[in-house]
């Protein structure tokens, strides 16, 4: 029986799922895989709670008993405790977590992460990551960056580790915008009460604008490229924003939230003008010219993009096999239950890898 120690930052949508999921789970993990899951610390970005034993009533314990902390805390408590296997969760959105990570891994954890933040600063970051991990003998999973509990991540780099010729990647890389554009392309409700409930779902980023400006599109783009070894940036994806400039930039996420509904004359205009049947917010990378895209186009209900349902991502992959025919993956691409089982999924690989190491 392996024990493998679970810090979990981020107690959202998705991190508290995770927890669920992993609760309930858990017995059958030790009957089964013979691993020993625990989970001794939680965080959110103010609080911490440390716990011998988390139970299905964590939340009302994290309110009572979790006390404001330090980033240095959290090392203290590794330190002093010299857990033999320690992966730390990042389900956050955070761009201050993520600089972080360097100390985890000094300190010992693997990392899974939801947050496509750490592979998405600027290729120096990427690459120094990358150099700590090998140091120390670390590993770092983040299959839920693209496509949330869909295998994308890990299937473009089998292909690619396999020698196999990745020539072009196009999809729909948002749950989010593709919630939105179907029932806006179904429904009379205004885009501004669609939008709401992307976030009530739970498919929205923390700030909605996020999606909406392209940039978690083109964060997914720029994951898959780097995978294929492309050495790119953010700056280098071409993006159609769906947020007109005086809603973002220097707008407080309180004031977009108010003033939201400017956008739905726009949007009922862009409905109304389109010469195809649906509106999709589709993602292309092209590996031979480097030039990854993101753009709103009108499709025909009747291709496979036209067909996507709720909140589903599809992803086709060209390459020298799939060259008529691409490789598709198509499914649930946001959603904090299937996150949360794509994370779990990224534990359980490590655990398995540590255990038997
Ligand atoms: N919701 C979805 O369908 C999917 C989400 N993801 C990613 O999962 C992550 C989490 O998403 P949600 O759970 O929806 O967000 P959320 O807003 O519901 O939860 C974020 C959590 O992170 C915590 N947090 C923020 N900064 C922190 C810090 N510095 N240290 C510790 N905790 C901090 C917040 O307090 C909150 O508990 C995001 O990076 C998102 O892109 C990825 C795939 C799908
Ligand atoms: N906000 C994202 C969630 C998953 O990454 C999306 O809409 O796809």
């Amino acid at each position: 029986m392996k024990q493998i120690n679970l810090i979990i930052f981020g107690i959202g949508n998705v991190g508290s799922t995770l927890i669920k999921q992993i609760l309930e789970q858990k017995d059958n993990i030790t009957d089964l895989q013979k691993l020993d899951i625990r989970i001794p610390l939680i965080a959110n970005s103010t609080h911490v709670f440390f716990s011998d034993a988390l139970t299905g009533s964590w939340s009302l314990d994290f309110e009572k008993f979790s006390e404001p902390y330090k980033f240095q805390d959290i090392i203290d408590f590794l330190q002093s405790n010299d857990f033999q296997h320690t992966i730390a969760i990042d389900a956050t959105a955070s761009t201050n977590f993520v600089k972080h990570y360097a100390q985890l891994i000094e300190a010992g954890c693997h990392i899974v992460s939801a947050n496509k933040v750490a592979n998405t600063l600027d290729i120096e970051f990427y690459k120094k990551l990358r150099k700590k991990l090998k140091e120390h003998n670390r590993l770092f999973l983040y299959e839920t960056n693209v496509g949330a509990g869909l295998p994308i991540v890990e299937t473009v780099q089998n292909l690619h580790r396999s020698g196999e010729k990745i020539k072009k990647i196009r999809g729909v890389f948002s749950g989010s915008l593709s919630y939105i554009f179907n029932k806006f392309s179904e429904s009379e409700a205004p885009f501004s009460d669609i939008v709401g409930q992307a976030t009530e779902k739970g498919y929205t980023e923390p700030d909605a604008r996020d999606d909406l400006s392209g940039k978690d599109v083109a964060r997914k783009l720029l994951i898959l490229a780097r995978e294929l070894g492309l050495t790119l940036n953010l700056q280098d994806v071409d993006v159609e924003s769906l947020v007109p400039s005086n809603l973002n930039g220097k707008t407080t996420l309180n004031e977009f939230k108010a003033r939201i509904s400017e956008l739905d004359e726009p949007f009922k205009q862009k409905k109304q003008s389109q010469t195809n049947d649906v509106l999709r917010y589709v993602g292309e990378l092209d590996v031979k010219t480097k030039q990854l895209k993101v753009e709103l186009v009108s499709t025909s209900k009747a291709s496979p993009l036209g067909q996507l349902q709720g909140a589903d991502n599809i992803f086709e992959v060209y390459s020298e096999t799939y060259t008529e025919r691409p490789l598709i993956l198509q499914g649930a691409g946001a959603g904090k239950e299937t996150t949360a089982r794509g994370l779990f999924t990224d534990i359980l690989k490590i655990s398995k890898q540590i255990a038997h190491a």
